[in-house]
């Protein structure tokens, strides 16, 4: 990372805002002595790793049905400014070092992931600002010349539309025949549209779930979702698994009862460990799918295993509920072959530093990484930056509606325009 200089930062401040579900979250906003500033905000899961560093809530049932963030956005003017004034925001993982020591647990439950989070974002947005640079620059950690392959989830099913008729939570579009990320954005674009106009051709439904796809009721949930987005891709002009590919967050554990997997809402299968990998083979064979992100449950280690030995070659094999950003968990998923790739979330780790451990981690053992969002989030673009910066190669940021989605494909889209012909766009996927 950049270390350069000194400047001391000379006033922290934070305050409740509201997230895309309605819920509170905090926005921090760090002030330097030279007068350069930085603001940021965490954005919250739904279904969530239980291994998540702590998201702090007030719990006070009168105020924002219990999940009020006064009591963190106090720890950040309190504790935590007084403990990092005259710092060098410069230095962020010496930053980022002090907030953990700050916080004193594993699990960063005293101040808040929450707290840590806004503060270590808003004082690398802040050096940016002071080094006169953007912010995929100013981190230093990659080449940040890498615009990341978007992954546009376009049909949304689990927790994150409970009335939708898909088990599975997320249905993306990876425009990974596109020459550049410009070009991608349009090529899924068009494709969103098509399906939107299918979806209304068949008397379905258009409303959205909470990451901007589409939330239908269809006859067969999971398969029919695969079947419709090859329709729009076809549709829209382009060639399913050449111009657009499928990938796919089942999301597992939402779904994952007493040891089995259970597709309540198509069609009531349980399937074991086994058979959910039978699924996802014959899936393969069906449709142009590139990537499955917790296709099994995060305590099901040896499922995961299963479907890396028996996928892996083949696809892309993502973990999130089970990793939670942590090297610790990534550490033990290399160790024993659970997967090739990892998401890379912020706020399950809570620090800029530890989450481009994370990053690191990965490269170094060959493993991909995809960059994402939450389902509940804010109209922060950080994340763009940070998966230029890092040189991620993948990030998902939810669907082409809704504008805290929005935000982070738009910020790309900078980015590739002020990279021009530096900026490089690969398929992760070859
Ligand atoms: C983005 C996701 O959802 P959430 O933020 O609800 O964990 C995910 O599971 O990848
Ligand atoms: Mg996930």
């Amino acid at each position: 990372m950049n270390v350069q200089l000194q400047s001391p930062i000379a006033a922290i401040d934070a305050m409740e805002i509201l997230d895309s579900r309605g819920v509170p979250t905090i926005k921090a906003r760090v002030v330097l002595q030279s007068g350069a500033s930085g603001a940021a905000a965490v954005p919250s899961g739904a279904s969530t790793g239980s291994e998540e560093a702590v998201e702090l809530r007030d719990g006070d049932p009168h105020r924002y049905f219990g999940k009020g963030v006064r009591k963190v956005v106090a720890h950040v003017q309190g504790e935590i400014a007084k403990g990092l004034v005259g710092r060098n925001a410069l230095d962020q993982q010496a930053i980022d070092a002090r907030l953990i020591e700050l916080d004193g647990t594993p699990n960063k439950a005293r101040l808040g992931a929450n707290a840590l989070l806004a503060v270590s974002m808003a004082t690398a947005r802040a050096a940016a600002v002071e080094r006169d640079l953007p912010l995929y620059r100013s981190l230093g950690v990659g080449k940040a010349d890498l615009l990341p392959m978007p992954m546009f989830n376009v049909l949304n099913g689990g927790l994150h539309a409970p009335s939708s008729s898909m088990d599975f939570q997320e249905f993306m579009l990876v425009p990974l025949g596109a020459p550049g990320f410009t070009e991608a954005v349009r090529y899924a674009a068009e494709t969103f549209d098509a399906l939107r106009k299918l979806l209304q051709s068949m008397g379905h439904s258009t409303s959205v779930g909470d990451e901007g796809g589409f939330a239908p009721r269809l006859g067969n949930g999971n398969a029919a979702a695969c079947e419709l987005i090859v329709r729009a891709i076809e549709r829209a002009g382009y060639r399913p698994g050449i111009d657009l590919a499928i990938a796919l967050d089942p999301a597992a554990t939402s779904f994952y009862q007493e040891g089995e997997y259970r597709l309540t809402r198509s069609g009531h299968q349980r399937y074991s460990s086994e058979q959910m990998i039978d699924l996802y083979a014959d899936w393969l064979s069906a449709y142009p799918i590139v990537s499955i992100e917790d296709g099994m449950a995060e305590d099901d280690w040896s499922g995961f295993a299963q479907m890396t030995r028996r996928l892996g070659e083949r696809i892309q094999i993502v973990g999130d509920d089970n990793f939670v950003t942590n090297v610790r968990f990534i550490q033990r998923g290399i160790d024993e072959g659970t997967a090739n790739a990892s998401l890379i979330k912020l706020n399950q780790i809570g620090t800029v530093s530890e989450t481009v451990e994370a990053v690191q981690l990965c490269q170094r053992a060959g493993w991909r990484t995809v960059i994402s969002h939450r389902s509940g989030e804010t109209e922060d673009p950080f994340i763009a930056d940070f998966a230029v910066a890092v040189d991620a190669g993948q990030m998902k940021s939810g669907s082409l509606s809704r504008s805290e989605r929005l935000a982070k494909y738009n910020r790309l889209l900078e980015i590739d325009a002020e990279l021009g012909e530096r900026a490089r766009f690969v398929n992760p996927y070859r």
